[in-house]
């Protein structure tokens, strides 16, 4: 092995900013593996959040930039990701099958969090990872209609229940176990017993993603599940109204009290695009999630405009990352689940879970 020439390849890669991880290569600690032998270059990156058709990209992308230094003839370069269990509120007991757990919230109903929750789970399943999606919101379940799911979750073997796969991913429902009427009689306690049970006695599969949809709002049921359910990270989406975004506040507080930390702030229906002509209008404002996400030192994972198309993806049970993946729309959901994915990648480590998964790599 060349040393030289390994630390001229290190030097380039302390220089390559990768976007989603929003520091370079070296930094992020990406490099798995590197030989460096006369002029020739074998590099193997792992991102730590699921990367799918994006690590072929930057797999040419650092290709070409090593190929361009003088003394190296040839590059060898493969993307590949593997994630890692991150810690999660000290004291709490972590769900079987599951290394991540990702809270969807939002502070006031109406706003796209239901809709977010299904293209993040699918756009990180796309991508690579294996996901599931619980749906939390008690009083109304969307994601049964949202993943065009009919029929009830069966029990495994009196107790364990069976997540129902739609499009790839796990999930689990308030809306696949009891009548659509029902739901609202459930009162506090009763909500956080049985988002509990489904959360701990599914039989979640070897997860590397568990997105749960929260019900909106951040009243006692919010803040007790923010205490009770081991999460990793929390995602707050708003619209960019103002009262919206004053309501989003509250959202980022409420995981601040709770030790959860919030790995950004999702705008939705931040402009509107007309079905007709493809005119891009901010009707509600621009910039307030950038606003709000300085204002906290969070993140902003990624704007999505208010467009026909979503309400009719998800009205036909195929959300836009399925029905669309490689519009514009779908790019726009990718950007917000790698940025999700390199945040969560950011945190802590919990060493005491086990080893993570090492997806196959792209070249
Ligand atoms: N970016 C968007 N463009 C167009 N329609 C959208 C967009 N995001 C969500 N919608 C639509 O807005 C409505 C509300 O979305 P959704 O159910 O995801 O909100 P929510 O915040 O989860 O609501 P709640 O928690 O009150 O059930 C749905 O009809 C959905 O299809």
């Amino acid at each position: 092995m060349s040393d030289s020439l390994k630390k001229t390849v290190e030097t380039e890669l302390g220089r390559f900013n990768e976007p989603y991880l929003d520091t370079d290569l070296m930094s992020a600690r990406a490099v798995r593996s590197l030989e460096a032998e006369e002029g020739h270059v074998k590099l193997a990156l792992d991102l730590g959040f699921p990367c799918g058709q994006y690590g072929q990209q930057l797999a040419e992308r650092v290709r070409a930039m090593l190929e361009a230094v003088s003394g190296i003839d040839r590059a060898d370069v493969t993307v590949g990701f593997s994630v890692a269990a991150r810690a999660v509120q000290p004291s709490l007991k972590r769900v079987d099958g599951v290394r991540n757990i990702i809270a969807v919230a939002s502070a006031k109903g109406g706003v796209g969090k239901s809709t977010v929750a299904a293209n993040l789970a699918l756009a990180l399943k796309a991508d690579g990872a294996s996901v599931g999606l619980l749906d939390a919101d008690i009083y109304g379940p969307s994601q049964p209609r949202l993943m065009g799911i009919e029929g009830r979750a069966q029990a495994k073997d009196g107790k364990t229940l069976l997540p129902m796969v739609a499009h790839g991913l796990q999930t689990m429902s308030i809306g696949y176990l009891i009548d659509k009427e029902s739901p609202a009689i459930l009162r506090g306690p009763m909500v956080t017993s049985a988002l509990q049970q489904m959360l701990f006695q599914t039989a979640w599969d070897d997860l590397d993603y568990l997105i749960i949809d929260l019900p909106p709002g951040t009243g006692d049921i919010q803040l007790t599940l923010a205490q009770k359910i081991p999460v990793s990270g929390a995602v707050v989406v708003t619209t960019p109204q103002d009262l919206a975004l004053i309501d989003a506040r509250k959202g980022v507080e409420m995981f601040k009290k709770v030790n959860v930390p919030v790995l950004g702030i999702v705008e939705n229906m931040s402009t509107h695009i007309c079905s007709k002509c493809g005119h891009q209008e901010a009707i509600f404002g621009a910039h307030g999630g950038q606003t709000l996400a300085d204002e906290y030192d969070v993140d902003l994972l990624g704007e999505l405009p208010l467009d026909i198309a979503i309400r009719e993806h998800s009205d036909a049970g195929t959300p836009t990352v399925v029905a669309d993946p490689e519009g514009a729309l779908a790019a726009a959901y990718f950007d917000v689940s790698r940025n999700t994915g390199a945040r969560l990648a950011r945190q802590k480590k919990d060493y005491a879970s086990k080893f993570p998964n090492i997806k196959i790599e792209s070249t």
